[in-house]
C-alpha cells in the first residue's frame, strides 16, 4: 500500500486541475502498474516482434503515444527480466509515460543528427532515442553517477545501439563545453520521482517541501546548461517522473525568464490522440497517474529561436586523443575480416580508429567533438589485433548484426540451444537436426555467428563436433527464460 505523506497530499491537492479529483490520484496511487515493454526497432521489427510474442501467449495492447511500446495485457507473472528476448535486446521493459519524452524529441520534420541526452542511464530513454535514429548520426548520452554509467553502457550494447559517445559529467558543464553544438536535446531531469509511488509505495513517505525546492536548484541549472549546448533552431525537451510544478513548470517558466527572447514553448496538445487531456496552459504535457493510468510524468518541449550569449569562454581543447584513424591497409583487413568470416559490412560512412592493439568504429559526426571533453565510450569495439589478424568484439558482431538483419554466415539456434548458449555452453552439433548436422559438416571450421528468433546471438566457434561458445563472461546468465 502506497504511504503517501499527509504534507505531500496538502500540497499536490492544490495543484490538481480542477477536472481531476484527489480521491482518485489517492486510489491510483495504489493500483498497480500495468507492465510495459518497448520494443527495439534496432534488432527487430514491431510486426515481426508481436508475432513472435503473441505465439507465446502474450496479448500486447499499443501504448498510444509510441508506436513500439505496447502495455502486456493479464500476464503479470511473467518475469520480463529473465525473458530470452528481453537477455538478446529485442524489448526494454520501459514505463509507458516514460516512452512520452523521445517521442516528443523526434516528432519534428526533420530528424536531428546530434543529438544530447544529458542525464540518461539507465537508458531507457537513449536507447529508444538510438532506435529512432536509426543507428545514424550520434547519441551523447550524459550520467553523472560512476555505477549508472555502468548500467547504461550495458544497456547501450545490449540493444545494439552503435552511434553513441558516453560521457561521464555533471551535466552543469555542457553549456560551457559544448556550446550550441546539438540539433536537439533531451533532458530528463534527477526529480523528486513523485510520479512513481505506483511502482515503489515508499517513494512518498518522507515527502518534504525543502528536497522540492533543493532539487528545483539543480534542474534549473541543468536546463539552464542543455539551453546553452544547444542550436539556434534546436529543440530541447524537458521531462521528470515528479508532478509538483515547482519541479516542472517552473523550471521552464524559469528558462524563459533567463532566456525571453530565445525560449519558445510548443505544444504538445497534438503529439498523439488524447494528448489533450493531459495539456497544460503552457503547451506541456502533465501527465496525472489516472490519466492514462501511468505513471506520473511531466513533459515539456522549448524551442530555441535564437542564439544566445556565451557564459564562460571556450575551454581550451584536451590534447592526447589516445585514437587515430586506421592506414587504408588495416581498414581493409578489417573490412574483408567481418565480411569473410561473418558476412557483415562496415558502414562506409563511419570512422575506424586504432588505440593500442584495439579497433573501433566511430561514428563520423563525432570528429568534430575530439579534444572538447572527455568521453568513456564511443562508438563501438570492433575487434582486437591478434598475432594473426583479427578478432571480433562481441559487441560489434551484435550492432552491426542489427544493420545486416540476419546476416547469411549464421546459424539459427532452437530455443532450447538459444538457452544454452546465453548461459555460456557449448552447444554440441547432434543436438541439431539431421539436415542442419549436414550442413554444419560442410561448412568450414572456425567463427561464425548463432541467432535465435533470426536475431544474432553472439559468435561462436565451429569445432567440427561442437560449437565453442565465445560469449563474454560478463555476459553469461545464471537464468534464461523460454517463453516457446
Ligand atoms: C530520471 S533519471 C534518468 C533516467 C533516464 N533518462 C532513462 O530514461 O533511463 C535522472 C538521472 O540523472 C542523473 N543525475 C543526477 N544529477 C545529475 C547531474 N548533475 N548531471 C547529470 N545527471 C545527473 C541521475 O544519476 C539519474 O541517473
Amino acid at each position: 500500500m502506497a504511504q503517501l505523506n499527509t504534507n505531500f497530499i496538502k500540497h499536490i491537492e492544490k495543484e490538481l486541475p480542477a477536472h481531476l479529483s484527489l480521491e482518485e490520484f489517492i486510489a491510483y496511487c495504489d493500483k498497480p502498474l500495468r507492465q510495459s515493454i518497448r520494443v527495439n526497432t534496432l534488432k527487430i521489427s514491431t510486426v515481426a516482434f508481436i508475432n513472435i510474442m503473441t505465439q507465446a501467449g502474450w496479448q500486447l495492447s499499443p501504448i498510444p503515444w509510441c508506436e513500439d511500446g505496447f502495455w502486456i495485457e493479464g500476464k503479470d507473472d511473467i518475469q520480463l527480466g529473465n525473458a530470452i528476448e528481453h537477455i538478446q535486446g529485442l524489448f526494454y521493459i520501459q514505463e509507458a509515460s516514460s516512452m512520452l519524452p523521445p517521442t516528443a524529441l523526434f516528432s519534428n520534420d526533420t530528424a536531428p543528427e546530434i543529438v544530447l541526452d544529458l542525464a540518461s542511464a539507465p537508458g531507457s530513454k537513449t536507447t529508444q532515442i538510438a532506435a529512432l535514429m536509426n543507428n545514424r548520426g550520434l547519441l551523447v548520452a550524459n550520467e553523472y553517477s560512476a555505477s549508472r554509467v555502468k548500467v547504461l553502457h550495458a544497456n547501450v550494447l545490449r540493444m545494439g545501439a552503435s552511434h553513441t559517445a558516453l560521457t561521464h559529467f555533471d551535466g552543469r558543464v555542457f553549456g560551457e563545453y559544448l556550446f550550441e553544438s546539438f540539433d536537439t536535446i533531451l533532458l530528463d531531469a534527477p526529480c523528486g520521482g513523485e510520479g512513481t509511488v505506483r511502482k515503489d509505495p515508499l517513494a512518498l513517505k518522507h515527502w518534504d517541501i525543502d528536497d522540492v525546492t533543493a532539487i528545483g536548484e539543480t534542474q534549473k541549472d541543468l536546463i539552464e546548461s542543455a539551453f546553452l549546448a544547444l542550436k539556434p533552431g534546436g529543440t530541447l525537451v524537458y521531462s521528470t517522473c515528479t508532478l509538483s510544478q515547482l519541479e516542472n513548470q517552473h523550471i521552464c517558466l524559469h528558462l524563459k525568464q533567463i532566456y525571453p527572447d530565445a525560449v519558445e514553448f510548443i505544444s504538445l496538445t497534438d503529439l498523439f490522440d488524447g494528448a489533450d487531456q493531459a495539456c497544460t496552459k503552457e503547451g506541456f504535457l502533465h501527465v496525472w497517474p489516472q490519466i492514462y493510468d501511468s505513471e506520473g510524468f511531466f513533459v515539456a518541449k522549448i524551442r530555441k529561436i535564437a542564439s544566445v550569449e556565451r557564459v564562460e569562454k571556450q575551454p581550451k581543447l584536451q590534447k592526447n586523443f589516445p585514437f587515430t584513424p586506421v592506414n587504408e591497409k588495416q581498414k581493409t583487413e578489417l573490412i574483408q575480416y567481418f565480411q569473410n568470416n561473418f558476412c557483415l559490412e562496415l558502414p562506409s560512412d563511419d570512422v575506424i580508429m586504432v588505440r593500442d592493439d584495439e579497433y573501433w568504429l566511430f561514428p563520423a559526426q563525432f570528429i568534430p567533438f575530439i579534444g572538447k571533453m572527455r568521453f568513456q565510450r564511443i562508438g563501438i569495439k570492433l575487434a582486437d589485433a591478434m598475432k594473426k589478424g583479427y578478432k571480433a568484439k562481441h559487441e560489434a558482431v551484435i550492432a552491426l548484426s542489427a544493420a545486416a538483419h540476419n546476416p547469411t554466415k549464421t546459424m539459427e539456434l532452437s530455443a532450447a540451444q538459444a538457452q544454452d548458449y546465453l548461459m555460456g555452453r557449448d552447444i554440441a552439433i547432434t543436438t541439431f537436426d539431421e539436415s542442419v548436422q549436414q550442413h554444419l559438416a560442410i561448412m568450414p571450421r572456425g567463427e561464425m555467428l548463432v541467432s535465435y528468433h533470426k536475431v544474432v546471438l553472439g559468435v561462436v566457434k565451429h569445432l567440427g563436433h561442437r560449437l565453442k561458445n565465445n560469449l563474454p563472461r560478463e555476459l553469461v546468465r545464471d537464468k534464461v527464460n523460454v517463453s516457446l
